[in-house]
């Protein structure tokens, strides 16, 4: 495929008079971290929302791998190799990291596994799910209950579930937020390491992440973007320091 991997295509959405995103279109080419930023508020949430498949714009379209996928809901986008990354509030506490992530495995594996003796497909299943929690750096921590994790390497496994999947594309929401500064330079340096094998759309507050990270900056005020192109321009760009960066220094979001 030589286009870009997903296409967003005049984009809109509105809740009752409020429109949330306004004529988007922007294009993700593979194995690349697109970011998103804007203020609070700015509709970035919802635009992930509609490109994950759990809300329906109004109009506009969404192609991905050439295919339109408007019409797709979030299973058949996993399905396709599309996933939002999970929050964590879609952990299991009470289950083991291994577990989390072996749960992830088997429902994307469906019904591959049915081949298999049921202690083999649990073995299969556990492998699997340990590869992705290396790929994290979190195998050290596999019988440890998610729950005990700390916020990190909750971060982690999240990233490990969404792995588990077998993205081409990884949506991920403000996966920064609320870590400390080691833990989200080891995040950093975990997504650079993943964008040869997983493309990445990221919506994240943390400028120093995002311009350490992005290939292409869009940004987002009042569902509109505003401008989109390589870090060093958008950084530059006097539209963006006035109705963005120029906020930071008075008003962190
Ligand atoms: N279900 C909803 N019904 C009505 N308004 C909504 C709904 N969801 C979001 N909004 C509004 O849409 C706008 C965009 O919200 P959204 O969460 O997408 O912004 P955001 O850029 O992700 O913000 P933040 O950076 O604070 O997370 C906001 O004004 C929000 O209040």
């Amino acid at each position: 495929m030589t286009g870009p991997l997903l296409q967003v295509q005049n984009l809109n959405k509105a809740y009752g008079a409020l429109k949330v995103t306004q004529d988007v279109s922007l294009d993700v080419h593979e194995h690349q971290i697109h970011a998103i930023i804007g203020p609070n508020g700015a509709g970035k949430t919802t635009l992930i929302a509609q490109l994950s498949g759990q809300l329906r714009p109004d109009s506009g379209r969404v192609i991905y791998a050439g295919a339109d996928i408007t019409g797709l809901d979030m299973a058949a986008r996993v399905g396709r190799g599309l996933a939002r990354s999970f929050q964590l509030t879609t952990l299991l506490p009470g289950f083991s990291a291994l577990d989390n992530v072996a749960l992830a495995v088997q429902a994307r594996a469906g019904s591959s596994f049915r081949f298999f003796r049921p202690a083999a497909a649990e073995r299969a299943l556990n492998d699997r799910a340990m590869e992705c929690l290396e790929d994290v750096g979190l195998s050290g921590r596999a019988d440890r209950l998610a729950g005990s994790l700390s916020h990190g390497e909750k971060r982690q496994l999240e990233m490990a579930v969404a792995l588990a999947t077998e993205p081409r594309l990884l949506l991920l929401d403000e996966p920064l937020a609320g870590t400390g500064h080691e833990e989200a330079a080891e995040l950093v340096t975990l997504f650079r390491r993943l964008k040869p094998r997983v493309t990445m759309m990221l919506i994240e507050h943390d400028m120093d992440a995002v311009f350490a990270l992005a290939d292409c900056v869009s940004v987002l005020v009042y569902g509109q973007i505003v401008a989109s192109g390589d870090p060093a321009s958008v950084r530059a760009d006097p539209q963006v320091r006035a109705a963005y960066l120029g906020e930071e220094e008075t008003a962190p979001c």
